[in-house]
């Protein structure tokens, strides 16, 4: 039956979308009109409905004396796990040149696009449709579909930097220039009011963590021809400290709340969302929410761009709740880690379709 995996091979289907080099984006420009199977899960339930909920996305004014924005901050991380700035100083041209450039990149021919497609980063650049492995390791992995709905071109940044003869030259100025501002912005404005709401010092992400904005996530999520049966971008938590986040006008990023609905983050001109990641949460021994997101595609037109900003600290800091922030009352939640242990455990070794950090945790229930 079409629309199941049952009737052919997932390897040879899969084998046969890497080897045409052009992505999800090279499925639209050949015509296709149904979804294939690699993007469907067979046994998953439909798409959860938006909820109803008047849970609101905060939005935090950065132009607010300090003494408020802190609080706001702390309480939005503490809540939420994902606000919106405004006010943030970020040129509206740096922001629009770059969602642009990552446009003109997927659109570009795909007999040019597709000399950058590598699913392993060479010089620190890959460009691919990432299948899903990690949840594909979850408890019902036929209720995941192999692939999402998405191409993407992930830069690394962390100095010394990508290596500039693999980075699309369709691209590089504008991205290049985005990360210059954004990494600046992040450190300068969210690193401190984050490390100031953790009450430990302005300064102590961007000095104490030596902090970089280490790579760059460019997606391009194309017009679907039945946007409801695919899944953009599978759900998951952000891993490191946190991630600066711009999206189009498009929308389709949904978050896990709470309550156990999912809402709708819409695009908000002028914006720019944080989302706040595992590493700070396991700082923050829990006092911070690292939220489930996954991205719908919504439309059967028109293709959406993001791109997601990740701020990590120095390869060589143990990872573990401020001691600060260990008290009788809230005990300390994870064990001490290093960043290759968690970098070990994203690449799906421990992967079992929940949080990366869940297997620091502590626990006082007896191991079996
Ligand atoms: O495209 C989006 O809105 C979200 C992307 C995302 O969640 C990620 O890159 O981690
Ligand atoms: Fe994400």
């Amino acid at each position: 039956m079409a629309g199941t995996r049952d009737d052919y091979d997932v390897t040879a289907a899969l084998d046969e979308f890497y080897a045409s080099r052009t992505g999800v984006c090279g499925l639209v420009e050949s015509g296709v009109t149904i979804v294939p199977p690699l993007f469907l899960a067979p046994n998953s339930p439909p798409p959860p409905p938006l909820g109803t909920t008047n849970f609101i996305i905060p939005t935090i004014d950065l132009s607010l004396p300090r003494s408020v924005i802190v609080p706001l901050v702390h309480a939005a991380a503490r809540t939420c796990g994902i606000f919106y700035v405004t006010n943030h100083g970020v040129p509206a041209d740096v922001i629009d040149s770059a969602l642009s450039a990552v446009r003109a990149f997927h659109e570009l021919p795909p007999a040019v696009r597709s000399a950058f497609y590598t699913l392993a980063p060479v010089g620190g650049v890959s460009f691919s449709t990432y299948r899903n492995d990690r949840p594909r390791q979850a408890a019902r992995p036929d209720a995941i579909p192999v692939l999402p709905w998405r191409d993407s071109l992930t830069i690394s940044l962390a100095p010394p930097g990508p290596d500039m003869g693999h980075f699309p030259a369709s691209c590089r100025d504008p991205l290049l220039e985005y990360h210059r501002v954004m990494a600046e912005f992040g450190k300068k404005k969210i690193g401190a009011l984050l490390s100031e709401a953790l009450g430990v010092g302005a300064e102590w992400l961007e000095k104490t963590m030596q902090m970089e904005a280490a790579s760059m996530a460019s997606h391009y999520y194309p017009p679907c021809p039945e946007p409801a049966k695919v899944i953009g971008g599978m759900d998951h938590t952000d891993p490191f400290l946190f991630t600066v986040l711009v999206q189009d006008a498009v929308g389709g990023l949904v978050v896990h709340v709470d309550d156990g609905e999912w809402i709708d983050v819409p695009p908000v001109a002028g914006t720019l969302l944080i989302n706040i990641t595992e590493l700070l949460k396991v700082f923050s021994n829990d006092e911070y929410i690292s939220i489930d997101h996954r991205v719908r595609v919504k439309s059967m037109k028109e293709s959406r761009v993001s791109i997601a900003l990740f701020f990590n600290p120095s390869d060589s800091h143990i990872i573990e709740p401020l001691p600060e922030l260990v008290t009788a009352d809230k005990p300390r939640r994870y064990r001490s880690f290093t960043m290759t242990e968690f970098m070990d455990s994203r690449k799906g070794k421990f992967g079992n379709g929940s949080s990366s950090i869940q297997q620091f945790a502590l626990t006082s229930e007896p191991s079996s």
